[in-house]
């Protein structure tokens, strides 16, 4: 594996001067990253660069390492940091965006390191969908996009790979409080619903009978207050009403 080019000083001063904001989402294979990135792009303008989408457009694109890193993904492991970071770093130059969820990466410690000393970026902080494993390797086999790691052999290496590298680097995020860790296992929907709660800005988080609620949901649950103070209202007049009637009509 070479080492990263750090001399690379256009795409490094440019990214750099922008000071993107950068969140990493991890989690094992088929954990729902790809799913939950892409509601989280239509909700905050965020956007998405997966390292393994990167990696699979450059072997599309007939690019010199192109037989390199097919191999690398049919056999579940990691394509040298070199290469994944030039993807990345290119395709936030060319978004145009300063907001980016860095989906896959970075996926052990070598991309890690490398990452951070070529473009100085920290991440705000790293979003990890956890996972049983007997879940992730049934949606896997289901997904059905013609992924040629798809398939029960590489599945089960890509979980080895996952717990020996990947879960190291999370570790590493966590004991610097930079993990906002998700349960993964529950219906895209209610997963959706604790992300966009990590997402809503502090300022427009409303804190309500100890939920934490971002303020289009506050506005509708004080509008549903407001229903059930109307309608309570309503019933007590029509309580006073009939028992008034009663009253008057028996004595
Ligand atoms: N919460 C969920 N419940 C059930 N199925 C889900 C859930 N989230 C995603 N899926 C489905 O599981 C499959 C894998 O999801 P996705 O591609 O988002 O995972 P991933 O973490 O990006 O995987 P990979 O690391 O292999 O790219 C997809 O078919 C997706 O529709
Ligand atoms: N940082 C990364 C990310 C991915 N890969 C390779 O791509 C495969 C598929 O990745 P997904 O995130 O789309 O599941 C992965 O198994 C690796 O082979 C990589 O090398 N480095
Ligand atoms: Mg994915």
């Amino acid at each position: 594996m070479g080492a990263v080019d750090v001399t690379n000083k256009d795409f490094t001063t440019s990214l750099a001067d922008k000071k993107p904001k950068v969140v990493f989402v991890l989690g094992g294979p088929g954990s729902g990253k790809g799913t939950q990135c892409a509601n989280i792009v239509e909700h905050f303008h965020y956007t998405h660069l997966s390292a393994g989408d990167l990696l699979r457009a450059e072997i599309k694109s007939g690019s010199e390492n192109g037989t390199m890193i097919q191999n690398m993904i049919k056999e579940g492991k990691i394509v040298p940091s070199e290469v994944t970071i030039k993807l990345l770093q290119k395709a936030m130059l060319e978004s145009g965006n300063d907001k980016f969820l860095i989906d896959g990466f970075p996926r052990n410690e070598e991309n890690r390191a490398a990452f951070e000393a070529v473009t100085k970026i920290e991440p705000e902080f790293v979003l990890f969908f956890n996972c049983p494993e007997e879940e992730m390797e049934r949606r896997l086999l289901c997904r059905n996009q013609g992924r040629e790691d798809d398939n029960i052999e590489t599945i089960r290496k890509r979980f080895k790979v996952f717990l020996k590298s990947s879960l190291p680097v999370i570790e590493y995020y966590k004991a610097k409080g930079k993990v906002q860790e998700i349960d993964a296992a529950k219906p895209i929907g209610e997963v959706f619903e604790v992300v966009k709660v990590i997402f809503t800005p502090k300022a427009e988080k409303v804190k309500s009978h100890g939920f934490t609620l971002s303020f289009p949901e506050y506005k509708s649950h004080c509008l549903g207050m407001l229903c059930n103070s109307i309608s309570d209202k309503l019933a007590y007049s029509f309580e006073v009403i009939c028992y008034s009637v009663l009253h008057i009509t028996v004595f």
